[in-house]
């Protein structure tokens, strides 16, 4: 993949620019193989890396807001200016290679309705203006999920009014809006995002199909960037989990909106049961379990899965009632953010008795530090999923078994 934006040195997102997919795969093959170098043996079965599309393959985007109303940029800062003296200016990354197709499409129609409702962009130097990011996702159908980061409600109503347009305008280029909301970001922080959505059009949510489950997707839910890559691991999951005999029950501990659960519960799992601290995502995969008929065979809590396990040992039993008790599962799935499970899930892992793990890590530092606290499981599969080209990250599926 070759990127004009990267060439002249505007946009540094993508530090593996130029260099041939082959070798990019080959080498974080061999950089994740380096990381567990401790935790996987002779027997384990390593396989051969899943490729993404180079280009065209991301769902969402997260794009800054500079210009002016009239002639807004959508995509970053300009990185070649100190972030202390930044004056506003911004690269505009809406023909960004790496986005599916349709969503340029999208972002033009994003920043119609911008001018249409006059959101002068936020200026971080001056703490002036009003819009500071668009954020848009794209699901398999076409159907697009759009989202507006204002500063505050001050021109909420200027937006509202501008709905109607953009949602002619998204149907007219063939990709209606699922969902068109807006989010409250009122401090003065580097975040994509605030706390508070108003849903202005549509929805609550988007519909993503994967493997032919139409999974739900609300506004603050997290979903993998990248659908065709993320279709081929929650389906390599599902096999993985299945390979000695279906387990009866599983957990999905830091599930979002619940797509390694509902592969389990395709796969012939009976009893799955997911965690997730967003409490958007957790209804949305209710909302999922619902539509496929599933509501009782798939249950959802939100909380803090890191203490899933050891919620019992940490109070007497006398005050757990039987229904908070949960049995223990036959297979569990993690898949945190990039700091990893942590101490206190790995140590409950190590001491659950749990026969099967499968844990699907974007950062394979914090997955071999788990992985050396749970000398009882050993690595009976691993494989790189890149669901990131043209950077050096990579998510890593392991299968784990007990000794
Ligand atoms: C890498 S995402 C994986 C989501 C999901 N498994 C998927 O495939 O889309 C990590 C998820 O963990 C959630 N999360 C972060 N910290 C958590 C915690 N302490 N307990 C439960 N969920 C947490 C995030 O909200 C996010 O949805």
């Amino acid at each position: 993949m070759q990127c004009p934006h990267f060439d002249v040195g505007e946009c540094r997102s993508c530090p593996l620019m130029g260099v041939p997919y082959a070798r990019q795969l080959a080498d974080k093959q061999a950089a994740v193989l380096a990381a567990l170098a401790d935790a996987v043996d002779a027997d384990t079965v390593v396989a051969e890396p899943f490729a993404s599309a180079e280009a065209g393959f991301r769902n969402k985007a997260k794009l800054v807001v500079t210009g002016s109303a009239a002639a807004p940029r959508l995509g970053i800062l300009d990185p070649r200016q100190h972030p202390r003296h930044h004056d506003g200016a911004g690269v505009d990354l809406r023909d960004c290679g790496l986005y599916e197709a349709g969503m340029e499409g999208v972002f033009d129609a994003c920043a119609a309705a911008v001018t249409a409702a006059g959101l002068e962009p936020y200026d971080v130097a001056a703490r002036t203006g009003e819009l500071k990011n668009v954020i848009v996702t794209l699901s398999p159908d076409r159907e697009a999920m759009v989202r507006f980061v204002l500063r505050s409600a001050d021109r909420l109503d200027a937006l509202r009014a501008a709905v109607p347009g953009l949602l002619d305008d998204l149907a007219a280029r063939g990709t209606p809006a699922a969902v068109v909301s807006a989010n409250l970001l009122p401090e003065h922080v580097a975040l994509p995002e605030g706390d508070e959505e108003i849903v202005l059009a549509g929805g609550p949510t988007l519909r993503m199909e994967l493997n032919g489950i139409g999974l739900r997707l609300r506004p603050q839910g997290f979903f993998q960037t990248n659908t065709a890559v993320t279709e081929g691991l929650y389906a390599t999951a599902a096999a993985w989990v299945a390979e000695g005999g279906v387990p009866a029950s599983a957990w999905d501990l830091y599930c979002g909106v619940g797509g390694f659960a509902f592969h389990l519960a395709r796969a012939g799992v009976r009893d799955v049961w997911g965690m997730e601290s967003s409490a958007e995502a957790v209804a949305a995969a209710r909302e999922t379990a619902a539509e496929l008929g599933l509501a009782d065979r798939a249950r959802f809590s939100d909380g803090d899965a890191t203490s899933a396990l050891s919620f019992e040992k940490r109070r007497a039993p006398e005050a757990l009632s039987s229904k908070k008790r949960r049995p223990r599962p036959d297979a569990v799935v993690v898949n945190p953010p990039r700091r990893g499970i942590g101490a206190e899930l790995a140590d409950a892992l190590e001491d659950s008795g749990v026969p099967t793990v499968l844990y699907s890590s974007c950062n394979p530092a914090t997955l071999a530090q788990d992985l050396a606290r749970m000398p009882s499981y050993r690595v009976a599969r691993v494989q790189v999923f890149d669901m990131f080209p043209q950077t050096r990250h990579a998510e890593v599926l392991t299968l784990l078994t007990r000794r």
